[in-house]
């Protein structure tokens, strides 16, 4: 029991509290966020001490010194929000392929002409590690100054051991320094590098019995990610890096059926998954396999936007189905060169079809089982991190409705306020 309260954030119009069953919501219950009107939150040693209505918190914290006291002056406030599928560290930009793409030059002819992710690869390989951390730096401020308080971050751009070594470090660093947590991702199969072009089963034996290992020894990454997609690496090529990176006692993600549906769904079910993502191609059968094997959806609208994609993921069968949808940016220089989860919302319910309430449960509990933080962030309760957002609004629905700005006016990272007025206060 805490002998103090550190910041009382008290007058919350609307309080989307999330609380729930453990493990990610499904179906319906995606729809109860724990809405509570009139609310406080009570903090302490960055943690959670009450959140509810705003007596009974007053209740709990009875005869408790309160230190600091935020008026939410009768907004709306909810978890952090989690971006849980992001290829943050890279280096230079893809602007120049706007061009191609306005011609109608599809995204895997770019790759296959050595564009693509290659030009990233080129930029990334000859980026000093300081100037991918600095990179980086930037956009997570700009992550955090958009509410997000919890992000994953791939390697994929190095697609060598010391360059592929050097983004995960660069995401380790930015873990200890910057405010924001970040969660490492493993993904030397996101494509074949220059120096493997037509030896894909080469560059296969490279990263199974090279990279793993040695970014396994060396602690710098919790899950493994491969890009099944046609070009890139076949289902059996994905299913035998998968299954040697669990073998390692990695987490399982897999970036499936975006262009074709290759059965990526279904590898994801068959090696348990903790998530797979994009789906856009997945066929019913693929999302029933997802579903009997509770692996998380996460949908990225903002890449479908981008690729200007005649379709988009079937949120609503994948809803339907009960299979768990969680959200997220795609934050990378290509496909998806956006930090804002708030433009994401819009996109997920105009494209994917999915209510606000849905929405925030894609971005908080959802996203957070997908990078497996689901009983450290995700809601605001009682023992959980202390991550939670202030917005300029009154409602949920008024988020995705008025789009294209921030609307963030306060960030609360474990308990510190990090972003105050919409400007970042560290
Ligand atoms: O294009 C990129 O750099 C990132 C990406 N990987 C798979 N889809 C998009
Ligand atoms: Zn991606």
């Amino acid at each position: 029991k805490p002998q103090r309260v550190d910041l009382l954030v008290h007058n919350i119009g609307l309080l989307v509290t999330m609380r729930g069953k453990p493990g990610p919501r499904r179906g319906r219950d995606m729809s109860d966020v724990g809405a509570v009107t009139g609310g406080s939150v009570a903090i302490a040693d960055g943690k959670i001490v009450a959140a509810g209505p705003e007596a009974d918190v007053w209740a709990e914290i009875a005869g408790l010194a309160v230190d600091r006291t935020l008026d939410a002056k009768g907004r709306l406030v909810t978890p952090g929000l989690v971006d849980p599928h992001t290829h943050l560290v890279h280096g230079g930009s893809r602007e120049h392929e706007l061009e191609l793409k306005l011609k109608g030059v599809p995204y895997l002819e770019i790759l296959a002409q050595g564009g693509g992710i290659l030009s990233t690869v080129r930029a990334t390989r000859a980026a000093s590690e300081n100037e991918l951390y600095e990179k980086a730096w930037k956009s997570l401020n700009i992550m955090m100054l958009y509410g997000t308080t919890t992000v994953e971050a791939k390697s994929g751009y190095g697609l060598a051991l010391e360059d592929e070594l050097k983004q995960l470090r660069v995401i380790k660093r930015l873990n200890e320094t910057h405010p924001v947590d970040l969660v490492s991702t493993f993904m030397g199969a996101h494509a074949v590098p220059p120096e493997y072009k037509g030896r894909s089963g080469e560059y296969v034996k490279l990263v199974i019995d090279e990279m793993l290992p040695e970014v396994k020894r060396q602690g710098l990454a919790e899950f493994c990610d491969v890009f099944c997609e046609h070009g890139v690496f076949t289902v059996d090529e994905s299913r035998e890096i998968l299954a040697a990176a669990k073998e390692l006692g990695f987490g399982l993600k897999l970036h499936a059926d975006e262009i074709e549906p290759l059965g990526g769904a279904q590898l994801a079910a068959e090696l348990g998954c903790i998530s797979a993502e994009h789906l856009l191609a997945t066929t019913d059968e693929g999302l029933k396999a997802m579903s009997d094997a509770s692996v998380i959806a996460v949908c990225l609208p903002a890449t479908s936007f981008n690729l200007r994609a005649k379709s988009h993921a079937r949120a609503r069968d994948m809803i339907e189905l009960g299979v768990p949808v969680a959200l997220s940016t795609d934050y990378n220089p290509g496909s998806s060169p956006t930090e804002s989860l708030q433009l994401v919302m819009t996109l997920a319910c105009l494209h994917l079809g999915m209510t606000p309430e849905e929405v925030i449960t894609g971005m908080t509990m959802n996203a957070a089982c997908a990078i497996g933080r689901g009983d450290v962030i995700g809601s605001l309760e009682p023992g959980k991190q202390a991550d939670l957002v202030l917005f300029d609004a009154t409602n949920l629905a008024y988020l995705p409705y008025h789009f294209g700005i921030n609307h963030v006016d306060t960030v609360i990272k474990k308990g510190r306020i990090v972003v105050a007025d919409g400007q970042l206060t560290v």
